[in-house]
């Protein structure tokens, strides 16, 4: 089962392989990007000990090397620290400019890795073999990539795009079901943002998808990338509509700096979270009806996921608190948060000027039904 996604960006187009047996063909894939039959693979220690031999294997099928620096799991490792150990490890092996790295993990593996990519040597080139549901449905595409500040989410980073995507859907077998449930918020994303018929679908097809469904996995990642390939070519450098892939990001960022990047709540968790908290903002403004937040929160519900602040354990700060973190947001323009917003399922848009005692009502409300 194979599909193929482009993301058609002038001068930098590359392809989004996607479907079942794709690491055994990796060195296949990859050679027509290589200078020399040498790859750098950047991972983690879950992904290696399930996957990097398959992986190595692909390559060496082509007579590729791929020697791997395997860096510790979680969102803890998007650090400087872990930075300069992945660019300090490229230019120790003496990878040149030419040479090509794989990021080989989730959107961690691929944010970081892809960062060290676009600063070693003054940019190398990189190709994602995302692992994770969210890497495969998001991070391995688009090219922003970058690591976290104490300060704010991504806020150290790079638009570097690709040269290749590989999603091998088999891998996400392995995932564990928390895991797969974070990404599945970015891919119930796509629809309440600007697919009501995919959102359906999901409603349908989403226990499906969680219980190893491979045509049904394969569908939602086509249908994932397909809508990000499509903002992205329009809109690279998120000037305009390229926002709309952050609805739910502006609250959850915010979440996930207050929760210190930790297994309090993953990036996924915090979308979900974020994406009810901006539909229930939608219609304290009288944006949308009473109905779009319930099927958004039911849907959620359904698929064993968080929604409400009320499912975060510990502490979090108060209103004001979490509206200071989302004062550190890169969509902040003259001071003022930008907020992804919506008139309905599958009808988000960009919404500058919001009403701040409305975002402080609706994050009391949250806050206090915990
Ligand atoms: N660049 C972008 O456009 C973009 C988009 C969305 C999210 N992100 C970033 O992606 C990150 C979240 O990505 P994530 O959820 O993949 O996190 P992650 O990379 O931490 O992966 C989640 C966990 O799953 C494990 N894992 C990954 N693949 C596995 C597999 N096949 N089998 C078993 N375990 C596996 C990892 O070791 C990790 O413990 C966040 O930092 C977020 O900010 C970036
Ligand atoms: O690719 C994008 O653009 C996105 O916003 C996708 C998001 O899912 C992703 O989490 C991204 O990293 C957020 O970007 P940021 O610029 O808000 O940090
Ligand atoms: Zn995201």
């Amino acid at each position: 089962m194979r599909e193929t996604v482009e993301v058609a960006l002038p001068g930098r187009d590359y392809r989004i392989e996607i479907g079942t047996g794709l690491l055994a063909e990796a060195g296949a894939l990859i050679a027509p990007h290589l200078h020399r039959r040498k790859v750098f693979i950047v991972t983690d220690e879950t992904v290696a000990a399930a996957h990097l031999a398959a992986l190595q294997a692909g390559l060496a099928a082509e007579g590729i090397a791929g020697p791997a620096l395997t860096l510790p799991p979680g969102e803890g490792t998007k650090c400087w620290a872990m930075l300069e150990r992945t660019v300090e490890w490229l230019i120790a092996e003496k990878a040149e400019r030419d040479d090509l790295l794989v990021a080989f993990g989730g959107g961690v593996i691929g944010d970081l890795a892809g960062f060290a990519a676009a600063v070693v040597r003054r940019g190398m080139d990189f190709v994602q073999v995302p692992t994770s549901l969210l890497a495969q449905v998001d991070s391995s595409v688009g090219g922003k990539t970058g690591i976290n500040s104490p300060l704010g989410k991504n806020l150290i980073g790079a638009f570097h795009q690709p040269k290749l995507v590989l999603a091998d859907v088999d891998v996400l077998g392995t995932l564990s079901a928390r895991e797969f449930r974070s990404g599945y918020g970015e891919v119930a994303k796509y629809g309440l943002l600007g697919d009501a018929d995919f959102f359906g679908w999901l409603e349908t097809n989403g226990p499906a998808l969680a219980a190893g469904d491979v045509a049904a996995r394969v569908r939602a990642v086509r249908r994932s990338c397909e809508m990000k390939a499509g903002i992205v070519a329009r809109d690279e450098k998120e000037r305009g509509d390229r926002a709309l892939l952050n609805l739910g990001h502006t609250f959850g960022h915010a979440l996930e700096a207050a929760t210190g990047y930790s297994q309090r709540l993953l990036h996924g968790e915090g979308v979900a979270v974020g994406m009810v908290l901006a539909f229930q903002l939608s219609q304290e403004l009288g944006l949308c009806s009473q109905e779009a937040p319930s099927r958004v929160r039911a849907h959620l519900d359904a698929m064993g996921m968080k929604k409400d602040l009320a499912d975060i354990p510990g502490e979090l700060p108060d209103a004001d608190g979490l509206i200071a973190l989302m004062g550190q947001d890169k969509k902040v323009r003259d001071g003022q948060i930008t907020f992804i917003l919506a008139r309905g399922i599958g009808e988000a848009f960009v919404a500058r000027d919001v009403d701040m005692g409305a975002v402080r009502k609706v994050l009391k409300a949250a806050l206090a039904d915990r």
